[in-house]
């Protein structure tokens, strides 16, 4: 595990701080250490010279604000503070007096503070506990109204640490500083707008005390290009053979949603999946074989509506002759009979759109009960609350464990912030990805990727949603390859599945 992938909550955070302050560490040195990473961080973004206001809190998130004040002061910025508290913890206090001291102009008074470009939120770390109310609330909203730059010790002021939810006020940063480890919040869709730009300064936190507090509670994980690389299916061994790279079905599409099946089958293309399966309605058959040329494309019965009515395989060939089936996108909700099917099936199962829409009617709890193999469920929030009406998806983590436990499923959440949990409640975050995503037919490509990548991986016994994780990164990744050079208004989903290989060979 590299430092990047862990991610704590505020009181795993406390304990393993903890650690390091009952092992020897003085409080005051960490302080040192860590703000004077950040002041040197801050000496590369802000001009030299230049006005920076400090904003102070009473604990030691103040403290480490009051330390990079002090180092600016004398590498020669213009800094001022702002700290309106009376009462301040020990060590804040020490060095709100040096500062002092030192000549440094310090306000109580919002109306007072000059103006300035560059402001550093030391107000609340990951202390902070309850809302934020009257003159602190009133300041963080004055400060925000002033629309400059705002850099954030540990997580911009506000923001609940474990589920990123606004209490009450949060200062909108332009970049937060994550001190040591990632705080779970700062990977919650919510908090998005409030974070700005991420990143985590390293402060040599010992991997023994992270997993004496870690160690025993299931893992959350941040997806990082190293743990995603890991899963893919390379280097492949140069004696394979199609059938060593598995043989994946996809169950999709209608004659209303020709589109869904093609995008499906491009992203199940791009996965390097040895033998790829297609079972769509009989009519739109030769729109997929002149698309997907290397794709068996199997022509199904359709309703009047024209959506699958039932799988017409042959005797020989039954559904247990896949490594993995992917199914729903385009599906219309008139193929319950298919989607049972499948879920009665024995096959490693990828259930998306219309199958989940289906499966939530059928009733999502009772109708997996029965499965015993792998099922991969990859819900929207629209489809997720459908399929559990009562989970709440605030945290969203929480909301993927719950879901995740209650179906014995996998289930990813799609979203800004991508999250997975296994019925273990192991959990990966997917932390970068971009706007760009967010159109029809994107999630398509992400079920025809997941499932490719599914079917190889059960040659290599990797878990589940290490795969999974792999799938939402690999096309986050290419989403954020297609942005750069497209903008964000170019990245239709076709588009999307041809960015796909460029991220492997951007990293690879
Ligand atoms: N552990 C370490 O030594 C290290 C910590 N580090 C740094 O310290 C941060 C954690 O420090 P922390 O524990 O002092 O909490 P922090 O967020 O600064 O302040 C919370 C204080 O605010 C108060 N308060 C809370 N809610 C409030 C409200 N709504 N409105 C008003 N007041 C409110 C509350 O006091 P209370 O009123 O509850 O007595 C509490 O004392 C961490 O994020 C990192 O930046 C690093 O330097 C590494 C070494
Ligand atoms: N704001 C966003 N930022 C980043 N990714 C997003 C955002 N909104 C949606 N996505 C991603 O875009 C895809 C949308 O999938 P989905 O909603 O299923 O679309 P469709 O069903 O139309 O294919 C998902 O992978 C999701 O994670
Ligand atoms: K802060």
């Amino acid at each position: 595990m590299i430092k990047e992938q862990f991610v704590v909550t505020s009181a795993q955070m406390r304990d393993i701080e903890g650690r390091i302050f009952a092992a020897g560490m003085p409080v005051a040195a960490l302080m040192e250490k860590v703000a004077g990473l950040i002041s040197d961080r801050l000496q590369v973004i802000i001009p030299k010279g230049r006005c920076v206001g400090i904003l102070v809190g009473p604990g030691h998130n103040g403290g480490d604000a009051l330390v990079v004040a002090r180092e600016l002061h004398f590498r020669g910025y213009q800094v001022w503070i702002y700290q309106p508290f009376s009462k301040l913890k020990e060590l804040t206090n020490q060095h709100f007096q040096y500062a002092q001291s030192l000549g440094i102009p310090c306000f109580q008074e919002i109306d007072k503070v000059p103006n300035c470009d560059f402001l550093i939120d030391g107000l609340f770390g990951f202390g902070l506990e309850r809302e934020i109310t009257d003159y602190i609330a009133a300041a963080i909203n004055y400060f925000n109204a002033w629309n400059k730059q705002i850099f954030s010790i540990d997580l911009p002021s506000g923001l609940h640490t474990d589920t990123g939810e606004v209490l009450g006020v949060a200062i909108r940063a332009t970049q937060t500083f994550c001190l040591g480890l990632w705080k779970q919040g700062l990977l919650q869709e919510q908090a998005l707008e409030y974070i700005g730009q991420a990143e985590l300064i390293d402060f040599d936190i010992p991997l023994a005390d992270i997993d004496a507090v870690l160690g025993e509670v299931p893992k959350i994980q941040r997806i990082t290009q190293t743990t995603a690389i890991g899963t893919l299916p390379l280097p492949r061994s140069p004696i394979t053979h199609k059938y060593k790279s598995g043989h994946l079905l996809l169950i999709c599409g209608s004659r209303r949603y020709a589109g869904g099946a093609i995008l499906t089958g491009l992203g199940a293309r791009a996965s390097g999946v040895g033998m790829l399966s297609i079972a769509v309605p009989e009519s739109i058959k030769p729109l997929l074989v002149s698309h997907l040329p290397e794709a068996l494309i199997i022509g199904c019965p359709e309703t009047e509506t024209g959506a699958i009515s039932h799988l017409p395989l042959p005797e020989k060939t039954h559904l247990s002759s896949f490594s993995v089936i992917a199914c729903g996108p385009g599906l219309t909700q008139d193929s319950t009979p298919i989607v049972q099917q499948v879920i009665e099936s024995d096959v490693p199962l990828i259930l998306d759109a219309d199958a989940l829409n289906i499966l939530a009617q059928l009733g999502t709890i009772s109708t997996l009960k029965k499965r015993q193999t792998t099922t991969v469920l990859t819900p929207h929030t629209g489809e997720f609350h459908r399929l559990f009406p009562d989970i709440s998806y605030t945290n969203r983590v929480k909301a993927v464990q719950t879901a995740a436990a209650q179906t014995g499923a996998v289930v990813l959440l799609k979203g800004a912030r991508t999250a997975i949990s296994n019925p273990e409640g192991v959990v990966w975050i997917n932390s970068e990805s971009t706007p760009a995503l967010a159109r029809g037919g994107s999630g398509d490509v992400l079920t025809g990727l997941m499932g490719g990548l599914l079917a190889q991986a059960a040659i290599k016994q990797t878990p589940i949603e290490d795969v999974v994780a792999t799938a939402a990164w690999w096309h986050s990744q290419a989403g954020i390859l297609a942005a750069a050079e497209r903008t964000e208004l170019g990245v239709d989903a076709f588009t999307l599945t041809q960015y796909l290989m460029k991220v492997l060979l951007d990293f690879t």
